[in-house]
């Protein structure tokens, strides 16, 4: 058990570009952030949404009020570092306990150079989010024993109005891996922890938009042997690893930007080898079969999503990050509706008509959330198995 907040917590600012200002306290890295506010509603995970790439340049407002109860451990990263570009959240617990727990939410946001902010009536915040939509916002962290003045106020409500916007972003090849390498994890299990894929059926090749390390554990749990490729990796590079099949990850930004995935993966459902895409990736894919996407007015992030699947009506509650979406009106001939959102009716799931290519909106990798829609890695396998067995 380890004490969560020592001493006096220093204040911190959240501004949003609208002028709402919200002061609370800093539980993270002193100085400054700004992004996309966006609300997520899991109870649990906040580590690996922390560390999900897909929340490069957004700031997470957690729905649930006491985060950090069971702090942070070595194992439930989604990356090697923090990605999201700062936490807000309602209620630090003062104590944190778990037998795997290996420091404090703060110590790990104070060593990964996180801002955040606690004492915040998230309830009110997500409310206004949810009518207004996106807004960028600041965070501003002051010193040890500073008071908040209306000069920090200003700065931090300036600093919300100059940051970017999401629309028109390409952030796939920011925070993709510059070198190809291999991956072999498999899933964690209690006791053993993560095991290692030892004798593979299928070489899969895995474009990193800004991949979740469980997304490619849960495809060598399945029997596949990782290549991890840079976004910018053309088409005929791929094929020259003679991949049995191809994985579109999920990543942060605007997918329209991303013409050179767009490109490549056009090229590469042509060839006839099944791809499967995740969030980003199912983005890449429709717009690469024809269909266009759209900035969502709220956004879906949270653990606790319902979705149908179309062909056979069965519910999933899926797991969910994204703020933009493909159009269900006007899809080309050539794709498919699987899976509909029952919260708000949007296309949650593509099949092409013509190749073996099929992608999600949702996460069926969960990490965190539910495990209900993981069949869909079932599914690509045995479109590898039929491929290859052709
Ligand atoms: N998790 C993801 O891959 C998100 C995809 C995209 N950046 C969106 O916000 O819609």
């Amino acid at each position: 058990m380890l004490l969560s907040l020592k001493g006096n917590t220093p204040h911190a600012i959240l501004a949003l570009a609208d002028g709402t200002v919200y002061i609370g306290n800093s539980i993270g890295a002193a100085g400054s952030t700004v992004g996309e506010v966006v609300f997520n509603t899991a109870m649990t995970g906040y580590q690996e949404i922390l560390t999900d790439p897909s929340y490069c340049q957004q700031i997470v407002t957690l729905t649930y009020p006491h985060i950090g109860n069971y702090g942070v451990n070595a194992e439930d990263v989604e990356a090697e570092k923090i990605h999201a570009a700062g936490l807000i959240i309602k209620d630090l617990p003062l104590l944190a306990s778990n037998f795997r727990m290996s420091m404090t939410l703060t110590e790990y946001l104070v060593k990964e150079n996180t801002v955040a902010i606690a004492g915040i009536d998230t309830r009110q915040l997500t409310r206004l989010l949810r009518t207004k939509g996106a807004q960028n916002g600041c965070i501003l962290a002051l010193a040890q024993g500073e008071a908040v003045s209306q000069a920090a106020i200003d700065k931090a409500i300036a600093a919300a109005k100059g940051a970017p916007n999401m629309a028109g972003l390409d952030l796939a090849k920011v925070v993709s891996v510059k070198q190809t390498y291999e991956w072999t994890q498999t899933e964690w299990k209690l006791g053993a922890g993560y095991g290692v894929q030892i004798t593979p059926k299928f070489h899969v090749v895995a474009y990193d938009f800004g991949v979740k390390k469980n997304i490619l554990r849960m495809l060598a749990e399945r029997g596949a042997r990782i290549t991890v490729v840079p976004a910018q990796t053309p088409a005929a590079d791929v094929l020259k690893l003679k991949p049995d099949g191809i994985f579109l990850s999920n990543g942060p930004g605007d997918p329209e930007p991303c013409d050179y995935a767009i490109t490549a993966t056009r090229e590469l459902i042509e060839t006839g080898i099944p791809v499967f895409g995740i969030c980003l990736g199912h983005q890449i894919m429709a717009l690469a079969s024809g269909a266009t996407t759209f900035k969502m007015q709220s956004s879906h992030h949270g653990a606790n999503h319902p979705v149908k699947d179309l062909d056979n009506g069965r519910v999933s509650i899926t797991s969910q990050n994204h703020g933009f979406a493909v159009d269900n009106k006007n899809l080309p001939a050539n794709l498919r509706a699987t899976h509909v959102s029952l919260f708000d009716g949007t296309l949650q799931g593509l099949a092409r008509t013509d190749k073996p290519a099929f992608c999600f909106q949702g996460h069926p990798e969960a990490s965190p959330g539910p495990h209900d829609i993981s069949y869909l890695f079932d599914r690509f396998t045995a479109l590898m198995e039929q491929h290859k067995n052709a």
